[in-house]
């Protein structure tokens, strides 16, 4: 961002890009987007469309600042539009406008009140506000008529978001709404951040256990098992986002040079429904892998069991809190250990290091964000993104997204004979995970006696 940068500057460069991201678009053979219905909801993971539509926003985004002004800024972007921009997603979202709206023809007023057991009335202005959204829009000539939009149809058409949206709007929202409190709480006068799971604002906004004590994330229908259907949704959400290009795990997790293994284990710790554990297996043939996760995740890794990859994926129930009972080539972590702070990444890291093969790895695919002096920081948009995940990490988990730094910090304090031997940051501007290998420097465990290599 540059402090001195002008109306018109700005606005001939928000033109300038446009017209480059057009002609890559069109090099590459994509679609140029519009808001129309059968818009493509998203660009390819593409350098030569990422780089200048990551510049677009970030120049658009000073270009609407400047064109907003600070005052205006203050009082209807802070003071109204931050909470019904929420609320308007989440109403839209747990009454499921999105379904009953065709994604060929348009509704009625009339039709959404009834498929919604709302007032009229109401309809109508939950729609005049997410039209300014432009999530929804009126019928061309009918002032009583609604329409989808492309990004309206995109939730339609995605389940996975509506659920992604239900955990952010409906357990983290009220969750950061406990932000401020949390820090007054928890944090004023401490030296470092507190990592307790119920010392979190989450635990802040959530009802008490049974037995008194504050909740945690992970309490959630564990204590009342009423609640089991968020977590299961939470854990869809997760699950279906995972090969998206936001996050970009499939093209992080190739940049290891997988089939200089040859035959070898490899360990997806915490590794869910075993997706990615099937994705290496399909693609690396001389790898076996195997899943572990929590015993109540078993039935979600059905579909592996059943697939082309049966014989070579293979779940087993593994408290990553115990010791590791496998001595694997590769433990894989994938998004696992953002969700820790680092007293409990220490202690699943020290596990896995005490079983990790002579000349193995801990391949982490998480973000590692850049360093805030870091002079090659990211676009505003992935910057935002990542700082967007770290709060929602602290906010339900005390936990956080790490720096390149952090990792080494982290490594060392497992055990200083660890070493980051690689950092792979994500390849492709736009796309969020990383990679990187931590091995042993010396050939024995790190308990046993150690000799260099
Ligand atoms: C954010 S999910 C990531 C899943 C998968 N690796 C992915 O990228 O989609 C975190 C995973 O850690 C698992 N998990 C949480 N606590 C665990 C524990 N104590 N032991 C083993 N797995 C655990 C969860 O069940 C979940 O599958």
């Amino acid at each position: 961002m540059g402090l001195t940068a002008d109306l018109e500057s700005l606005g001939a460069d928000v033109a300038t890009l446009s017209r480059i991201l057009a002609l890559q678009l069109a090099a590459t053979g994509s679609p140029k987007p519009t808001l129309a219905a059968n818009g493509a909801p998203a660009f390819p993971l593409d350098r030569r469309v990422q780089e200048p539509r990551l510049e677009l926003i970030e120049k658009a985004t000073d270009l609407l600042h400047l064109a907003t002004g600070a005052n205006d800024y203050w009082y209807f972007q802070a003071g109204l539009y931050l909470n019904y921009d929420a609320s308007i997603v989440d109403v839209l979202n747990q009454f499921d406008f999105f379904s009953k709206v065709p994604l060929c023809g348009s509704t009625s007023y009339t039709e959404l009140s009834s498929a919604t057991a709302l007032p009229e009335n109401l309809i109508v202005r939950i729609l005049q506000y997410a039209f300014t959204m432009r999530i929804f829009a009126p019928e061309h000539g009918e002032s009583d008529r609604v329409v989808h939009t492309a990004f309206s149809a995109h939730m339609q058409r995605t389940p996975a978001l509506r659920s992604w949206i239900g955990h952010a709007l409906e357990e983290g929202r009220p969750a950061a709404v406990h932000l401020a409190e949390a820090l007054k709480e928890f944090h004023v006068g401490k030296d470092k951040p507190v990592e307790n799971l119920d010392e979190t604002p989450f635990s802040l906004a959530w009802p008490h256990l049974k037995n008194g004590n504050r909740a945690t994330f992970y309490s959630i229908g564990v204590d009342d098992p009423k609640d089991a259907w968020r977590a299961t949704r939470f854990a869809e959400a997760a699950r279906e986002t995972m090969m998206s290009d936001v996050e970009g795990i499939e093209n992080v997790v190739e940049a290891f040079h997988w089939d200089g293994l040859g035959n070898a284990l490899v360990v997806d710790v915490g590794g869910g429904d075993g997706s990615l554990a099937a994705m290496l297996a399909r693609k690396h043939p001389k790898l076996e892998l195997k899943v572990q996760d929590l015993a109540g995740i078993e039935d979600t890794f059905k579909v592996v069991r059943s697939s082309d990859v049966a014989g070579r994926v293979s779940f087993e129930a593994q408290d990553f809190f115990d010791a590791q009972p496998r001595q694997a080539d590769v433990f894989l972590l994938t998004r696992v250990l953002h969700n820790w702070a680092d007293t409990h990444a220490v202690r699943i890291l020290r596990h896995l290091a005490n079983a990790l093969q002579p000349g193995g790895r801990i391949i982490i695919c998480d973000n590692a964000i850049p360093g805030a002096a870091d002079a090659n920081a990211p676009p505003l948009s992935v910057r935002k993104g990542v700082a967007g995940a770290d709060l929602h990490m602290f906010t339900m988990l005390n936990a956080k997204e790490r720096t390149v730094e952090d990792w080494e910090r982290l490594v060392q304090a497992v055990d200083r004979r660890l070493v980051i031997a690689k950092v792979h940051l994500a390849p492709v501007p736009g796309a969020m995970k990383s990679l990187i290998e931590v091995k042993h420097a010396y050939t024995q465990h790190v308990d046993g006696n150690t000799a260099g290599v």
